[in-house]
């Protein structure tokens, strides 16, 4: 598939999963803007993408806990005529411990990031995908949002069970008007998610069968949602874990979750 032409948003584009999906889209031919608080880190992959792929490239650093962010990128954005055809929500963080142990600020930040902007820069695309009869919207959910929540890292998994159920209602709403949208669910994926929650000691632990590159998971996401698959699992272990979730009684499930997920969720 190419996007010669076309100006694609990616949010938490300076690490990992963002920065992957902004190479990807680069090498397809799409204009990328880039979302994320490093500028320096913005800026250099604008450069790469501008010279490795001949496409345009802006750095647009913001710090999505401001709920104006999203406005703000939007008109910035309008103010060069960029109107995105493909939005990439992934920018995204674990808040460990149990729930109690963050202050309320914590959480609302948390909610901001990671459901509310997600939501509002849907909102912003969405029209002009509508109007001009195609749009590309991925969300990076988790497998997290596909099993029962576990102790620790308490909003996480609801964070991105409704990434699963937003994407789902949209892709639902948006198909006749040429819009398709995935969310998309990795297992364990190698990027800075896990040094920046602190929780690499405990992950490092885990298999190595568990985890995936994120060019990979960037690469079926990318294949899904051309092809309208709008709940993708990316690697064959997590399909494994997504289908044994859902066959288990929740009970069950929930008590395998409890178990696996305290090797690797933080309590405090
Ligand atoms: N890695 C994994 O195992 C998995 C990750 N995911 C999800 O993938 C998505 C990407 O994470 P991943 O690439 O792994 O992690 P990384 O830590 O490598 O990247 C996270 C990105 O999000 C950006 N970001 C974080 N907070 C903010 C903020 N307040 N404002 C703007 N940007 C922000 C970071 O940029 P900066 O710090 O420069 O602001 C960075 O670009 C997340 O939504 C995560 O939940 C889902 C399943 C598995
Ligand atoms: C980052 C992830 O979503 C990973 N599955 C985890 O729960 O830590």
């Amino acid at each position: 598939m190419t996007y010669r032409g076309r100006w694609a948003l990616v949010t938490g584009a300076s690490a990992g999963i963002g920065a992957a999906f902004a190479r990807r889209l680069g090498a397809a031919g799409a204009n990328v803007a880039l979302v994320a608080r490093r500028r320096e880190r913005l800026e250099t992959l604008a450069g790469e993408l501008r010279r490795d792929h001949g496409v345009d490239a802006r750095a647009l650093p913001a710090d999505l806990a401001d709920p104006a962010a999203p406005d703000a990128i939007l008109d910035a954005l309008s103010r060069e005529r960029i109107a995105p055809d493909i939005l990439v929500n992934n920018a995204g963080y674990g808040l460990p411990g149990y729930y109690h142990a963050s202050p309320w600020r914590a959480h609302r930040e948390f909610l901001q990031v990671m459901v509310t902007s997600y939501a509002h820069f849907v909102r912003l695309v969405l029209p002009g995908m509508r109007e001009r009869g195609f749009g590309r919207i991925v969300q990076v959910a988790s497998l997290a949002g596909l099993v029962p929540g576990s102790a620790g890292h308490t909003l996480y998994g609801a964070s991105k069970a409704f990434l699963v159920s937003f994407s789902q209602s949209l892709a639902a709403e948006n198909e006749e008007a040429g819009v398709k949208v995935t969310a998309v669910c990795p297992g364990f994926t190698y990027s800075e998610f896990h040094d920046v929650n602190a929780t690499r000691p405990l992950v490092s632990k885990l298999p190595k069968y568990m985890f995936m590159e994120a060019g990979p998971v960037v690469d079926g996401a990318l294949a899904a949602v051309e092809r309208g698959h709008v709940v993708y699992v990316p690697g064959l272990w997590n399909k494994y874990v997504a289908w044994l979730m859902k066959a288990l009684p929740r009970t069950w499930a929930a008590k395998a979750v409890r178990r696996q997920s305290a090797k690797f969720r933080r309590s405090e």
